[in-house]
């Protein structure tokens, strides 16, 4: 039946963006990843299919859910999204970064703002993958978002004649506390100033000569992490890596990124698990997530009220959400295995929410 629907359709692409999106405050940007040999082992197979039109100019994604009638019959219900962005199987770290990303950092670096990017999707579905990349070879994804940010950051600070600083923190909010993931994972507070702006107090932050360095940094750090069925790193916190450029003589920040490797979302669900220790997760990890779908929203129908304070992740992200200069990107990630249909609508559910105001 799918392939029937793909041989009726347009052409599947690997990169579909939508030309406005680079504009946007908010973007949202899906990626599916390719089925893995497990999966394909287990008889998974492939429920999403990604379609650029041409013709509207807008990115679009179908995701086949698997039905048995009341006769008992095999059935197909596709469900159709459009989003600012969608990447295929084949689509690259680079090339995320390239139409979904970069625009952010070079409109940051130059209006000094202040901006987001955040991974959103199951555990499994690539988050981790998108942010940090594979680490290691020369491979299409060996770099991720965050050495790609940093590289695109240190060639912007070389472009204003240097005497620019770049410096990191990397920390993991668990359970509404955050801990710090370069300083042995010690306690820190987030607070605010008397000008709105955030500070995780007592966080180590690094000063970075190259993007290299960052990657070294990064390799040394500890997340909060338990098995799961799908994935034996399983992420269980919100990991948070603030890369900010800074005026050396005055101490004042010149733009400052958030990039967030979200907790894996299938555990919102789990708030209500017969394990404590996963109905504790669940819980913390719906409420934030909830929260942040709910500010998003907020600042974009200009509400009068946006609930920051609902959520440790949300009140530290603020001054990335306020401001005329402020960008967020969401990129949601989704598997295509058909086991994973239910999360995957529900990846693309709450990533249609974020956006459905504009
Ligand atoms: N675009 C991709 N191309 C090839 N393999 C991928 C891609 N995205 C993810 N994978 C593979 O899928 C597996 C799960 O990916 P990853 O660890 O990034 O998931 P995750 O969403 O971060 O999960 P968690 O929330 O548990 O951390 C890994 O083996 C990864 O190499």
């Amino acid at each position: 039946m799918i392939a029937r629907y793909r041989a009726g359709a347009p052409p599947s692409v690997s990169v579909s963006v939508r030309d406005t999106a680079s504009r946007a405050s908010l973007s949202v940007f899906v990626r599916k990843r390719p089925l893995l040999d497990e999966e394909l082992r287990r008889g998974g197979f492939d429920v999403v299919s990604t379609c650029g039109e041409e013709e509207t100019a807008r990115a679009s994604l179908v995701a086949h859910e698997p039905k048995v009638t009341v006769d008992l019959s095999r059935a197909m219900e596709n469900h159709t999204y459009k989003f600012d962005g969608v990447y295929g199987e084949s689509a690259t770290n680079q090339q995320v970064f390239d139409s979904a990303v970069r625009p952010m950092v070079e409109h940051l670096f130059a209006s000094r703002g202040h901006g987001t990017c955040f991974a959103y999707g199951q555990t499994g579905s690539g988050k981790t993958m998108t942010m940090e990349g594979l680490g290691s070879g020369e491979g299409d994804n060996s770099a991720g978002i965050y050495s790609l940010v940093a590289d695109d950051l240190f060639r912007n600070v070389r472009g204003a004649g240097g005497g620019l600083t770049v410096r990191a923190g990397f920390f993991e909010i668990y359970r509404g506390k955050c801990f710090d993931l370069l300083n042995k994972k010690r306690s820190v507070q987030v607070m605010e100033d008397e000008h709105g702006a955030q500070h995780v107090v007592g966080l180590h932050q690094s000063t970075l000569a190259s993007a290299e360095e960052l990657l070294l940094l990064l390799s040394t750090s500890d997340r909060t992490t338990r098995a799961t069925a799908q994935n034996t790193h399983s992420s269980r916190s919100h990991a948070v890596l603030q890369i900010e450029v800074v005026e050396p003589a005055s101490e004042s920040v010149r733009c400052k990124l958030s990039l967030v490797d979200l907790a894996g979302s299938e555990w919102a669900a789990k708030a209500q698990s017969d394990d404590r220790q996963n109905r504790l997760d669940g819980a913390e990890i719906n409420k934030s997530l909830l929260c942040l779908k709910e500010c998003i929203r907020a600042l974009g129908s200009q509400s009068s009220h946006v609930p920051f304070r609902g959520s440790k992740l949300t009140q530290l992200l603020k001054d990335s959400f306020v401001g005329e200069n402020s960008r967020t990107v969401m990129i949601a990630t989704i598997s295509p295995c058909s086991v994973c249909c239910e999360h995957s609508l529900n990846t693309l559910r709450y990533a249609e929410r974020v956006k459905d105001w504009q």
